[in-house]
């Protein structure tokens, strides 16, 4: 039996769902049935479900239409912590390249995959994360965990070499995230007043960034699984990129837990715990998660961004000048990942309040 995992920083190996999946199946093995879940909805009902903000960059860069567009990025942070973004500037030749990689990459044989798999100590490469226990219950998914920023020749070799052109698309990926990442920190420290540089700064040349892409092959019994299970993402900012019309992303609004309905060539924007942090908690990291689909697969590209390591993690001064008190503590990048890396897993509302005052 393999050596169980002493923190999230790795995963214990589990089998690909993808194999499971193509074996045609006519129920789920039990360790990927979720009795712990009474609530699981696997397709948009339709009429009555609410909708995520939908956010134009174009329009928050035009001065004529800026002030009313900042406000409705204001109203989408605070009261939902996820929006929609259009116009955002990165080209569909890039999106669409990218999705391509991605999606030649995972029809790849399992073999040829594997040369990729999770080491023992590193949650890089293709597998699964905080798999700790072999009881634990498993997620109907496979993914692929690859560090991209700060960018250095050597992590080049821990990115698929296979299709060949992968590195060179993810390369110029990349960089447009990271444009657009800076953007709208922007625009986000203009709707909160902050006019501190590095609030939006610290996510250029030194930020940091993961990839994370997650595939969710079609399953026999959707209502029974989770994708993935509900979190609030613990980095700065999120970009997710749907690479088809498949919903499975659901965000929970008001106690119900709302669709993401795929928007062709738009990003999906959430905030992390890290920016709840720095914005004093005037913003919130929502909790999501994602559920599968009895007959089509899906697959989402998963862009996390941090600022550079020597920001430090906690509210922006600027907003405690009017004497609000400080919601949260403040820490450097290192402490607050050490501090999420030794929590169980599971356990993302008792790591979220060791960090408030
Ligand atoms: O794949 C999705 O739709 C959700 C992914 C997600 O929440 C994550 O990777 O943190
Ligand atoms: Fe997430």
């Amino acid at each position: 039996m393999a050596k169980a995992p002493n923190s999230r920083r790795w995963s214990l190996p589990v089998p690909s769902v993808q194999e499971l999946a193509s074996q045609h199946l006519h129920t789920v093995p039990p360790r990927y049935v979720r009795d712990d879940f009474s609530d699981i909805i696997t397709v948009p009902s339709g009429d009555h479900q609410l909708r995520l903000p939908l956010i134009d960059m174009t329009k928050m860069v035009n001065p004529e239409t800026q002030a009313v567009e900042l406000h409705k990025l204001h109203s989408a942070c605070k009261e939902w912590g996820i929006f929609q973004l259009i116009n955002h500037g990165v080209s569909d030749e890039s999106l669409r390249n990218m999705r391509k990689q991605f999606e030649e990459f995972f029809e790849l044989p399992l073999q040829e995959k594997k040369h990729l798999a999770q080491r023992p100590g590193s949650n890089e490469g293709y597998g699964h994360l905080f798999v700790m226990s072999e009881e634990q219950k498993l997620e109907w998914q496979d993914m692929l965990f690859i560090k991209v920023l700060p960018f250095q020749s050597k992590i080049l070799e821990s990115w698929p070499g296979n299709p060949y052109k992968f590195r060179e698309i993810l390369v110029n990926y990349v960089e447009e995230m990271r444009k657009v990442t800076v953007s709208i920190m922007k625009f986000i420290a203009m709707a909160l007043q902050i006019k501190d540089e590095d609030f939006y700064e610290s996510y250029n040349k030194e930020g940091k960034c993961d990839m994370r892409v997650n595939f969710y092959p079609a399953c026999p019994e959707p209502e029974k699984v989770i994708g993935i299970h509900p979190h609030v993402d613990v980095h700065g900012i999120t970009l997710l990129q749907e690479c088809s019309d498949t919903s499975g992303l659901q965000v929970l609004k008001d106690g119900h837990w709302v669709f993401v309905e795929p928007i062709d060539g738009a990003l999906t924007v959430d905030i992390g715990l890290i920016l709840e942090m720095m914005s004093n908690g005037i913003y919130k990291a929502p909790f999501h998660r994602a559920v599968v689909n009895k007959s089509k697969e899906r697959l989402a590209i998963v862009t996390i961004c941090c600022p550079s390591s020597s920001c430090r993690i906690g509210p922006a001064k600027q907003l405690l000048q009017s004497g609000s008190p400080p919601l949260y503590k403040s820490l450097t990048l290192e402490e607050y990942f050490e501090c999420f890396y030794n929590s169980p897993p599971g356990s993302d509302i008792p790591f979220i309040d060791k960090l408030k005052i």
